[in-house]
């Protein structure tokens, strides 16, 4: 990419008429080869919103975006229930962003190798684990060397070898002058790396100077299901890391902020999830303190 990606005055709203609100407006924002940007901000905000718009899925209502170099993006919600094998995907995505077959294959064996998918090429995408498809999201926007690589909360769901392989491919994008903007919510994602982190508040972006991310504020959620039933998106969603120490159950690292919803969203849904412990993180990702929480009377509200 040798030009900026550039928004001017970029608006975004949903339905039509004048009742319906903006969720954006009056966006300017200049992305510049060889960045990385983070974007944050509350649930519900428009981060989501914004990144469709700069990965090219969506079109503002208002305003304009110029400049749009060859782009990826690994959506929020990846769409698992392909007619697919993962690598029958990966070369068909491949074969879309201009790969040949061969280098589509090539580049297909690369990146599940890379996130530790590769024994999964040949299973149908219906069959995969959440965490395995996400893989598998995230290969399709790699494998192609994209100049912009949109992220929205690409590393949920991923184990913590493939979350530092993704952080590693991040940097080698911007490293070759590619410019990647992402979403997460966990505050020490790339910490100290971004050349610029905006929030999205009242449909603008605010300019974040200095760390946001607050230190010891990670809670470590035991879980029990079903063995073989996925927890709810919705939880996992929050979560920065979800580990499995023995069949059915699940270990989450989730920010303290999400922590009531996630209990919640575990403990509602059928069948419901039996919560083991809640502990807190330390920096150092050790658990120092634990609470048992087996029933819903723990849930804060
Ligand atoms: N396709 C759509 N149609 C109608 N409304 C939408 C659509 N997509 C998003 N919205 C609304 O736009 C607002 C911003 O949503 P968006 O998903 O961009 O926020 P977000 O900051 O990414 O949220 P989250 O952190 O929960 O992912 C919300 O009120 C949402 O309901």
């Amino acid at each position: 990419m040798n030009r900026e990606l550039l928004l001017e005055g970029v608006g975004r709203r949903y339905g039509l008429g004048r009742a319906a609100p903006w969720v954006l407006r009056g966006v300017d924002l200049t992305l510049a080869p060889g960045t990385l940007t983070r974007v944050e901000g509350a649930n519900g905000t428009g981060k989501s919103t914004l990144l469709c718009l700069l990965a090219g899925i969506d079109a503002p209502t208002e305003g304009r975006i110029t400049g749009r170099p060859r782009t990826a993006y690994v959506p929020e919600r990846f769409p698992a229930a392909l007619p697919f094998t993962a690598a029958g995907y990966l070369i068909h995505l491949g074969s879309i962003h201009g790969l040949s077959r061969a280098e589509a294959a090539r580049a297909a064996v690369e990146w599940l190798e890379r996130l530790g998918a590769a024994e999964y090429a040949r299973t149908a995408m219906s069959e995969l684990s959440k965490g395995t498809s996400q893989k598998v999201a995230v290969a399709q926007a790699l494998l192609a060397e994209p100049e912009l690589l949109v992220l929205d909360e690409a590393w949920s769901g991923l184990d913590r070898a493939a979350r530092a392989e993704l952080e590693r491919a991040v940097l080698e994008r911007t490293a070759v002058g590619g410019t990647v903007v992402f979403v997460d919510h966990d505050p020490r994602r790339l910490a100290g790396v971004p050349d610029a982190t905006y929030a999205v508040v009242d449909g603008n972006l605010r300019a974040v100077t200095g760390s946001s991310a607050p230190r010891d504020s990670y809670v470590v959620v035991e879980v029990e299901g079903s063995a073989g039933v996925e927890p709810p998106a919705e939880a996992t969603r929050l979560t920065v890391s979800v580990e499995e120490p023995g069949p059915g159950r699940l270990r989450l690292t989730v920010p303290e902020t999400h922590s009531d919803t996630v209990l919640r969203t575990l403990l509602t849904t059928r069948p419901p999830w039996h919560v083991i412990s809640v502990g807190e993180e330390s920096a150092a990702n050790g658990v120092l303190t634990s609470r048992s929480a087996d029933t819903d009377a723990e849930v804060r509200s």
